[in-house]
C-alpha cells in the first residue's frame, strides 16, 4: 500500500467513525424497532460517500477537458502570435540526418497557464539571448490574440506574465496599430469603431455601408466620432476616402479644417448642410453616369474595368437631427442610403434619438451598421437595436454595436481631444502638397482653374464688375 491510500484509508476511516458517532448521539444504540445504529449510520455513510464521488467525477469529467482545452488553445495562439510578430530567435544548425545547414526558431517558453476567476495569466520565459524589447515591442500582438485587456508584464530576469481578464474593461487607450490591423482583416472599406471581448471591432462598409451613432450627451458619441475619423484620416489618404462633413452643433468638426481629404467647408448651418448634400448628390449622379458608361456595378468592378480608383467619399453629419423639415436634405440622404454602396458613397450619422419624431423609418431602415451609446429609454433602444440594453449602458464609452449579424458590446477607446489635434496636425504635414484628383472632374481641363493678375488686370476687372453691377441696380430699379 503506498502512502497516498494509507492517507486516504485512514481519512475514510476517521470520516465513518465521525458518521457513526453522530448519529448514535441522535438516535441511541438501536433505531426502528432494534436496528442497530452503527449499521444504519455505515450504510448511509457508504451512500454518502458513493453520492459525493459521482459528483466530483461527472464535475471533473466536464469540466476538466475544457480547463485542458483552454490552455491548449491560449497555447497554441501564443505560438500564432509569436510567429506572426516576429517573437523568436533564429537559429542555424548542422541537421543530423543529411549534414546540411538548417534555421529553426526558438520561441519564449510557455511556463505555465492558469486560470484564477476571470483572469488567465500566462508565464513566459525568454529564450538565453532574445532581447526583452522584441516582446516588448510587439505586445500589441496580445491584444490582437486575447483582447484589449490583455497585459503583458515584465517580471524582470527574461520572465514575462501575460494577463488576460475576460471582462471589458471600462477605459480603453487608443491605438493606430490595433486599428489599423483589426481594419485590414476586412476586405473592403473598413470603419473602426473599439474593442470588444473577443477582440478589435471594425465594419466593413462594401457590405454594411450606413452608420447610425445615436446616445444621449455626455456618454461618447463625439469620442466615437473623433476615433473613427481620425483613424480614417491616418490610414486612408486621400487618393482614398474623401469626407464630406457637416457639424450642427458647431463644436465638433472645427479641428478638420483643412484637412486635405475634407471636401470644402465643415457645414455648421442647415443651409450650409443643405448645400453640402446638394454636392454630395452631384458626386453620385457624375459616378451613376460613369458606372453606367462602363457597365460597372460598384467601384471594384469600375476600377477593373477602366483602371481609375475612385475614393470612397463618407457624408459624416453630427446632429442630423436638426435637420428636421429639410426635405431636400432628407431625399438626398434617403437617396444615398438606398443607392450609396454601390457608387462609393457611405453615411455616418449621429444623433440623441431615433423615435419616429427626429428620424423617419426609411432612413433608419438604410441606417445598416447601429452603434448604440446610452440611449434616453427602453423605446429608443428597442427602435435602435430591437432591444432595450442601450438604456441600461453604465460606462462612458460602452456601446452596441449591431450589424446584420450580430450584436457586440464594444468598449471604444479613449481618444483625448488634445491627442486628436496632435494626431490632425501630423496627418496635415503627411498630406501637404498631395495633388487632390477632384471628385468630379473640371468640364474643360484645359481652362485653368485659377489665374493670377497683375495690379493693372485686377483693377480693370474691379471696374467692370462695379459698372455691371450699377447696371443691375439701376435695371432693377426701373422694373419697380
Ligand atoms: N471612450 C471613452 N472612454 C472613456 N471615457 C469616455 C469615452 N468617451 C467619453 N468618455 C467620457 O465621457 C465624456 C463625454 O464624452 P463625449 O463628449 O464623447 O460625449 P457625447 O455623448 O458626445 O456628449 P456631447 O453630446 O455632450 O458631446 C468625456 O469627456 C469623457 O470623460
Amino acid at each position: 500500500m503506498n502512502v497516498l491510500e494509507s492517507v486516504t484509508t485512514a481519512l475514510d476511516d476517521f470520516l465513518q467513525d465521525i458518521f457513526r458517532e453522530i448519529v448514535i448521539e441522535l438516535f441511541g444504540g438501536t433505531m426502528f424497532g432494534g436496528l442497530p445504529s452503527v449499521r444504519l449510520a455505515d450504510g448511509l455513510y457508504f451512500l454518502a460517500k458513493g453520492f459525493t464521488t459521482a459528483c466530483v467525477l461527472t464535475y471533473c469529467a466536464l469540466k476538466v477537458p475544457g480547463w485542458v482545452n483552454d490552455r491548449i488553445k491560449v497555447k497554441e495562439r501564443l505560438v500564432r502570435g509569436f510567429i506572426a510578430a516576429g517573437i523568436y530567435m533564429e537559429k542555424q544548425r548542422r541537421d543530423l540526418g543529411d549534414g546540411k545547414i538548417k534555421s529553426y526558431r526558438i520561441f519564449p517558453t510557455i511556463e505555465r497557464v492558469s486560470v484564477a476567476g476571470s483572469c488567465t495569466t500566462v508565464n513566459l520565459h525568454l529564450p538565453i539571448g532574445m532581447d526583452p524589447s522584441v516582446i516588448e515591442s510587439r505586445a500589441w500582438v496580445f491584444q490582437q490574440l486575447f483582447g484589449p485587456t490583455a497585459q503583458l508584464v515584465n517580471d524582470k530576469a527574461g520572465r514575462f506574465r501575460l494577463q488576460i481578464p475576460k471582462e471589458l474593461p471600462t477605459k480603453v487607450a487608443y491605438n493606430l496599430e490595433i486599428a489599423r490591423a483589426a481594419m485590414k482583416k476586412t476586405e473592403g472599406f473598413a470603419l473602426y469603431i473599439g474593442e470588444a471581448y473577443n477582440g478589435s471591432v471594425a465594419v466593413d462598409l462594401k457590405q454594411m455601408p450606413h452608420v447610425g451613432l445615436v446616445g444621449v450627451t455626455g456618454w461618447g458619441k463625439s469620442t466615437a466620432l473623433r476615433v473613427i475619423l481620425n483613424t480614417w484620416l491616418q490610414v486612408y489618404g486621400p487618393d482614398r476616402l474623401r469626407l464630406f462633413l457637416g457639424d450642427l452643433k458647431m463644436t465638433e468638426f472645427g479641428l478638420y479644417r483643412n484637412v486635405p481629404h475634407v471636401e470644402g467647408n465643415i457645414a455648421v448651418r442647415r443651409s450650409e448642410v443643405v448645400a453640402m448634400l446638394a454636392e454630395v448628390l452631384d458626386v453620385l449622379r457624375y459616378r451613376q453616369e460613369r458606372f453606367h458608361d462602363v457597365d460597372a456595378t460598384d467601384l471594384d468592378e469600375y476600377e477593373e474595368l477602366t483602371g481609375e480608383r475612385l475614393p470612397n467619399v463618407v457624408v459624416c453629419i453630427d446632429e442630423v437631427a436638426s435637420l428636421e423639415g429639410e426635405t431636400a436634405a432628407h431625399d438626398v440622404l434617403e437617396e444615398i442610403g438606398q443607392l450609396g454602396r454601390s457608387f462609393g458613397v457611405f453615411l455616418v450619422l449621429s444623433q440623441q434619438r431615433v423615435d419616429r419624431e427626429v428620424m423617419d423609418g426609411k432612413l433608419k431602415n438604410n441606417l445598416n451598421v447601429r452603434i448604440a451609446y446610452r440611449m434616453s429609454d427602453d423605446l429608443n433602444s428597442r427602435m435602435l437595436l430591437g432591444k432595450p440594453d442601450a438604456a441600461d449602458l453604465q460606462v462612458k464609452g460602452r456601446c452596441f454595436v449591431k450589424d446584420a449579424t450580430h450584436m457586440r458590446e464594444v468598449q471604444t477607446p479613449w481618444l483625448a481631444p488634445k491627442e486628436a489635434r496632435a494626431q490632425i496636425v501630423e496627418i496635415k504635414k503627411r498630406f501637404a502638397g498631395v495633388k487632390k484628383i477632384p471628385l468630379i472632374p473640371p468640364i474643360n481641363p484645359d481652362i485653368p482653374q485659377s489665374v493670377e493678375l497683375d495690379q493693372q488686370e485686377s483693377n480693370e476687372l474691379r471696374e467692370l464688375l462695379q459698372a455691371l453691377m450699377d447696371q443691375e441696380v439701376q435695371s432693377h430699379a426701373s422694373t419697380r
